[in-house]
């Protein structure tokens, strides 16, 4: 599928910091809207239903995924994860840049979906780091964390699939990479739409 804006996604294991980092980055990008997810995890604490995520039942989750209602949606830690068309449809559409916090598996699924998406994948400088992070977030269980720092080990694998990694090591210089990789697809896309105009343009063609 093609549209006219840009589309990144963003995956880390649990704890490396993306929400953090893309939270950030959208204060400073006025250009950038995020997509809200639909998921079957129930709400932290300081976490609202149409903010964070659209908090939805097992049942009512299946039901869109039998109406097809997704671009795509993964099993993430126990719990359903989807982004709806009806999410991001009409932003695309009109142009928009978009940027998509969902796990590895969902990022190639809209890779598949979307070729020139660009998938960034968010690495915390060492897993010893990333617990302290989990434990410091205050927000999981014990047994939550293990889960969450067990399947760590298996997303990172797939990084290699991924356009660019950032390490999350420095706050502020992982905000920069973000931003340094958002400003670059930019400028290569309007390039390339540049270019495909300048060649319409010698051949006299609208
Ligand atoms: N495939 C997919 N994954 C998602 C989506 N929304 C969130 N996730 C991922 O689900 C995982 C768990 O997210 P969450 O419960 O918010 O925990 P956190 O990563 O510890 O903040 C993360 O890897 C998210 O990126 C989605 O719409 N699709
Ligand atoms: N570079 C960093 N250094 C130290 N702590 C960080 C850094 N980036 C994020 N954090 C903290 O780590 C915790 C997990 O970050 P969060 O953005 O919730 O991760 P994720 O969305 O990847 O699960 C939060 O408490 C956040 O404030």
């Amino acid at each position: 599928m093609e549209y006219p804006g840009n589309l990144f996604v963003v995956a880390a294991p649990s704890g490396a910091g993306k929400s953090s980092l893309v939270k950030s980055l959208l204060e400073l990008d006025s250009h950038l809207v995020v997509s809200i997810s639909h998921t079957t995890r129930p709400p932290r604490g300081q976490e609202h239903d149409g903010r964070e995520y659209w908090f939805v039942s097992e049942p009512e989750f299946r039901a869109m995924t039998e109406r097809g209602d997704f671009f795509e949606w993964a099993e993430v830690h126990g719990n359903l994860y989807g982004t709806s068309r009806a999410a991001i449809e009409s932003r695309m559409a009109a142009g928009e840049d978009v940027i998509l916090e969902i796990d590895w598996q969902g990022a190639l699924q809209i890779k598949q979906l979307f070729p020139h998406a660009v998938l960034i994948f968010i690495l915390p400088p060492s897993f010893e780091e990333l617990l302290q992070r989990l434990h410091r977030r205050g927000e999981d269980g014990a047994d939550v964390i293990e889960t969450r720092m067990a399947n760590a080990r298996l997303e990172v694998a797939q990084a290699r699939h991924f356009d660019f990694v950032i390490i999350n090591a420095l706050f502020e210089t992982a905000l920069f990479d973000l931003k340094a990789i958002v400003h670059a697809q930019r400028l290569k896309y309007a390039a390339q739409r540049r270019s495909r105009r300048a060649v319409f343009d010698a051949l006299n063609l609208s």
